[in-house]
């Protein structure tokens, strides 16, 4: 889907979340701008995977609303990319399939999924069936999938774990990047994302 040319704000207004017959937060509002990083906080359990959960459609809120300013018509997860706990990744397939695949469902193609694993550094698991890879590697094609297709949003679940040092310089590389497009990133996070100006939404006490 062609982007929008509006400038794109992720507008959540008075958010609540209710999960096991439990709220878990309420009165939650923000506004995701155009370059703008949020890192989102709080103690385990506080909603923070429920929210981005919400956010790309996946989970109704209990109350409130979600929207995307200057493209009402359009549901956020059309713009955004999600990368969760989950990696989504199809085990049997290479870790460039999988790329592929990607690009193919999100379209709008940026970098080629060899150029995006070279960008993370993997390019010599290109053809390696993503079940035999570790951990980070792992985590590192999820955040290929970033690079193979635009989307204005990142929507990100932990994005340093598992990741080692180098590897968080490089995913902080690539978000600065992002953000200085006109992306916008909101990540969950117990630890620093490496990006000076994000803002701290913390859900909780
Ligand atoms: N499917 C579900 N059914 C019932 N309760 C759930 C479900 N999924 C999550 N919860 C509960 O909702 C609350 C919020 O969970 P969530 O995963 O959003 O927290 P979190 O802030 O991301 O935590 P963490 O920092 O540990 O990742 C928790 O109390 C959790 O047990």
């Amino acid at each position: 889907m062609p982007l929008p040319d509006a400038p794109l704000i992720l507008s959540a207004e008075n958010l609540a979340c209710r999960r096991g017959g439990r709220l878990i937060f309420e009165g939650l509002t923000f506004r995701l701008r155009p370059g703008e990083a949020i890192a989102l906080t709080g103690r385990n359990g506080a909603g923070k995977s429920s929210l981005l959960a919400m956010l790309c459609g996946r989970l109704r809120p209990e109350a409130g609303t979600i929207r995307v300013e200057g493209a009402s018509d359009v549901a956020p997860l059309e713009l955004s990319h999600v990368v969760g706990h989950r990696d989504g990744l199809k085990t049997a397939l290479t870790a460039q399939e999988n790329l592929a695949f990607a690009q193919a469902l999100l379209g709008d193609a940026v970098l080629s999924s060899a150029d995006a694993l070279a960008r993370v550094g993997l390019p010599h698991v290109a053809a390696l069936p993503v079940g035999y890879l570790s951990a980070g590697q792992r985590r590192r094609v999820a955040l290929a999938r970033l690079l193979v297709a635009r989307r204005p949003f990142w929507l990100l679940d932990e994005p340093m774990a598992a990741l080692d040092l180098a590897a968080q310089a490089m995913l902080a590389g690539l978000m600065r990047e992002h953000l200085a497009q006109g992306g916008a990133i909101l990540a969950a996070t117990h630890g620093p994302l490496g990006l000076d100006g994000a803002r701290e939404l913390r859900i909780g006490p």
